[in-house]
């Protein structure tokens, strides 16, 4: 498949979302395809609503199991809707979560068991891993800290225990470890524009110029 899908991961309020929104310009600035932002849960009608569901703080009765299924769901609808088709158009998808984010959630966090998470989204994803994902590194409380300073109250996943936040973590820093090719670890404790900066710096080794 054609194009450049990359992902960005890390704990809640890392800084993702904010980075993303800087590199945009800067990667249209050297490289003439066209950038499509999405992000996971969601990116697609389907995808949003399975969103809600997962999300909803009132769902406490939600088995951990169906969670997972349920990312993986949303993830297989968003994968055929919009991330497909972009990269057979050679574009550049720059997607906030994929599925990394399952594997440290539900296999770590959850405690599910990061393989059987894993084997579980293979069903899904069909070997559609991205070509670079960029870990944004950040200790747990300070991505906490961040997320509660918006004032917009905790989703069911961010409300999670600071456990199971850890573990998380924990899962995350494993897979790191374990893909090094893949996934590149960007210090996410930096001042936003230092952080788009060294995602920019990685970005850039993709890019067609
Ligand atoms: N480098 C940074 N330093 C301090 N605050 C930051 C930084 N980057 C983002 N923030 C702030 O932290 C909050 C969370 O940022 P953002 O939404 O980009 O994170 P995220 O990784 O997408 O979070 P989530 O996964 O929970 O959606 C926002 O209020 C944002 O302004
Ligand atoms: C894709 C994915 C996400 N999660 C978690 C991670 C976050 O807590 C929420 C998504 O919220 P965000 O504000 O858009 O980051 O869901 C997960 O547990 N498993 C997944 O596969």
């Amino acid at each position: 498949m054609a194009g450049l899908f990359i992902s960005f991961e890390g704990p809640d309020g890392a800084g993702k979302t904010t980075a993303i929104k800087s590199i945009v310009s800067k990667i249209e600035a050297i490289d003439s395809r066209k950038v499509v932002v999405t992000r996971e849960p969601g990116g697609s009608k389907i995808a949003e609503e399975i969103r809600q569901i997962i999300l909803d703080p009132q769902h406490t009765e939600m088995d951990d199991w169906t969670e997972a299924l349920l990312y993986a769901a949303s993830r297989r609808q968003h994968l055929t809707e919009v991330i497909k088709p972009a990269l057979a158009a050679d574009q550049i998808v720059l997607c906030d979560r994929y599925v990394d984010s399952s594997v440290a959630y539900q296999g770590g966090g959850r405690q599910l068991g990061t393989q059987a998470v894993a084997q579980l989204n293979d069903f899904a994803i069909q070997g559609v891993y991205p070509d670079l994902t960029l870990y944004f590194d950040l200790p747990v409380a300070v991505g906490l800290q961040r997320v509660r300073k918006i004032g917009a109250g905790f989703d069911r996943l961010e409300g999670e225990k600071l456990a199971f936040h850890e573990r998380v973590h924990a899962a995350y820093l494993q897979l790191v470890a374990a893909n090094p090719q893949r996934i590149k670890s960007v210090n996410a404790a930096q001042k936003p524009d230092q952080v788009a900066a060294q995602c920019f710096s990685i970005i850039q080794q993709y890019l067609v110029k």
